[in-house]
């Protein structure tokens, strides 16, 4: 997937500037930025959920389905986990087999499978968040864009989260996500660009990146400002 000289305003401020970027095929691609950097606005239109003004999103031609997963978390909160996973199965258009195959193989994995029988209303913020990642994956899509997937979510679940996003690269997945979690994004990204005022300050090749992150993160940030 590329980007490049991605422009975007909203309400007449210019959001996004310029922003070029390649994301590899089968790489977890994290973008982190302060709050208001553009993460969500970047986010929105790899996804196809706004316009750009200017540049250009380039798929190959294997990789045009995206599965994303929103900021917030959209529930069915007086459904259980599981009627909310089959009526996303029927809005997605996804069998009901494809929903049953897809919620055994991750529930367990997101520790998730007896919550299914409870009612959305009463789940932490953690466990809708697993659920809303369980939607994301009943599509089967070759690229995944998580928006702030761990935000106020426990420890614990981050990791089996995590432990899920390294299974899909696994399955040859290519996953993009922000996150404010610099630690969470050092260890399982492949590549990370830092956003900073609408453009892109840094791109880090953190296979080979051996410093600190979130030194390296206000470093970069100090020389934008
Ligand atoms: N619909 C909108 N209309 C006008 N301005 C907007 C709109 N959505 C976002 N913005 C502005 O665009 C800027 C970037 O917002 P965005 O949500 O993309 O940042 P972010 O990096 O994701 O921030 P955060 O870390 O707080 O989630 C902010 O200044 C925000 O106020």
């Amino acid at each position: 997937m590329v980007i490049s000289g991605a422009g975007k305003s909203l309400n007449d401020t210019k959001i996004i500037k310029g922003v070029s970027l390649h994301v590899p095929h089968n790489s977890i691609y994290a973008i982190i930025g302060p709050n208001g950097a553009g993460k969500t606005t970047l986010l929105r239109l790899m996804m196809g959920l706004l316009h750009l003004d200017e540049g250009m999103i380039h798929f190959t031609g294997d990789e045009q389905a995206v599965s994303v997963l929103l900021e917030n978390d959209y529930l069915f909160e007086t459904k259980t986990g599981w009627e909310n996973l089959q009526n996303f199965g029927i809005y997605l258009s996804v069998n009901s087999s494809l929903v049953s195959a897809t919620t055994m193989k991750y529930a367990h994995l997101l520790q998730l499978s007896t919550a299914l029988d409870k009612k959305v209303a009463t789940y932490s913020k953690g466990m809708k968040r697993k659920l809303s990642l369980l939607i994301t994956l009943l599509k089967d899509s070759p690229i995944l864009m998580l928006d702030e997937l761990t935000s106020g979510v426990d420890p614990e679940s981050r990791r089996v989260m995590r432990d899920v996003i390294q299974l899909l690269k696994e399955e040859g997945k290519t996953v993009i996500i922000t996150s404010h979690d610099l630690a969470e994004v050092q260890k399982i990204s492949d590549w990370i660009a830092i956003l900073a005022n609408g453009t892109i300050a840094e791109i880090i090749d953190n296979q080979n990146f051996k410093g600190d992150l979130e030194e390296r993160f206000f470093d970069v940030l100090e020389e934008v400002r």
